[in-house]
């Protein structure tokens, strides 16, 4: 049985006194949730944040990290600075990362196994453009970016991690895959994973992210392969968050 996993991806909002103040409203609106809850703050916000979940049910999560353990990279984060902070998951290859930042497929396997290495839990995005989903190739697309974000891991690893299948045309848009079309997108998903590590595919969270709220959340949740949700938009109020993680 695979946990629920709810995370809000907070993408580039809130000072640290404004991550410390949504931290405090969530808190008790989310105390009984049966979702694992995780926010994701920026880097400047982390160690408010961490500060701020001190004895909730609530877990911190960064949104990138760079794949060396140091260096001269101005402007970079490495995985050993989140873990020392406390920071326990990453969110890597988001759709923004790649298509405003350059982060490819090979970037991300790289991120993955340095997250990896230090500790971390890492969140893999993977999706598909409008284009791609109308040429009808919505399902290798997927197939092969969760194939090569998580080449060269071992089976134990694959079972830790979380994919995040957001449509790309579904990210900040209101338009939101089926539920159905979610369903069977995160089935494929599993199905490539399975091809290369067998039960491990099975014990591997895979969550929906693109206009999730607290409107369509449940429905999602019913479905069989959709394990939780990457929220943006709907992770920034307290309450429109803490309804999607208790769907
Ligand atoms: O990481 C979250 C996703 O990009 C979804 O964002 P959204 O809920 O604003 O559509």
């Amino acid at each position: 049985m695979r946990k629920p996993i709810i995370a809000g991806n907070w993408k580039m909002n809130k000072t640290p006194a404004e991550a410390k103040e949504l931290i405090e409203a969530l808190k008790p609106l989310v105390a009984d949730a049966q979702a694992e809850v995780v926010v994701c703050p920026t880097f400047v916000c982390l160690s408010a944040a961490k500060e701020a979940i001190a004895g909730s049910n609530i877990h911190l999560g960064a949104q990138n990290l760079h794949f060396e353990p140091k260096g001269a990279y101005t402007g970079e984060v490495s995985a050993e600075m989140l873990t020392s902070i406390g920071v326990e998951y990453v969110i890597i290859g988001h759709s923004e990362r790649r298509q405003y930042f350059a982060e490819t497929d090979e970037t991300v396997n790289k991120k993955v196994k340095a997250a990896l290495a230090a500790g971390l839990k890492p969140i893999i995005c993977v999706g598909e453009s409008l284009e791609q989903r109308e040429k009808g190739i919505t399902k290798e697309i997927v197939s092969l970016q969760s194939k090569l974000a998580l080449e060269g891991l071992t089976k134990e690893q694959v079972a830790g991690v979380v994919i995040a299948y957001e449509p790309i045309w579904a990210i900040g848009t209101g338009k939101t895959a089926t539920s159905d079309e979610a369903n069977e997108t995160i089935g494929d998903i599993r199905a490539a994973v399975r091809e290369v590590y067998g039960e491990a595919a099975d014990e591997m969270r895979i969550q929906y992210g693109g206009s999730m709220n607290p409107k369509n959340a449940s429905e999602l949740m019913a479905k069989s392969e959709i394990d939780g949700g990457l929220i943006g938009g709907a992770s920034l109020k307290a309450e429109d968050f803490s309804q999607v993680v208790k769907y």
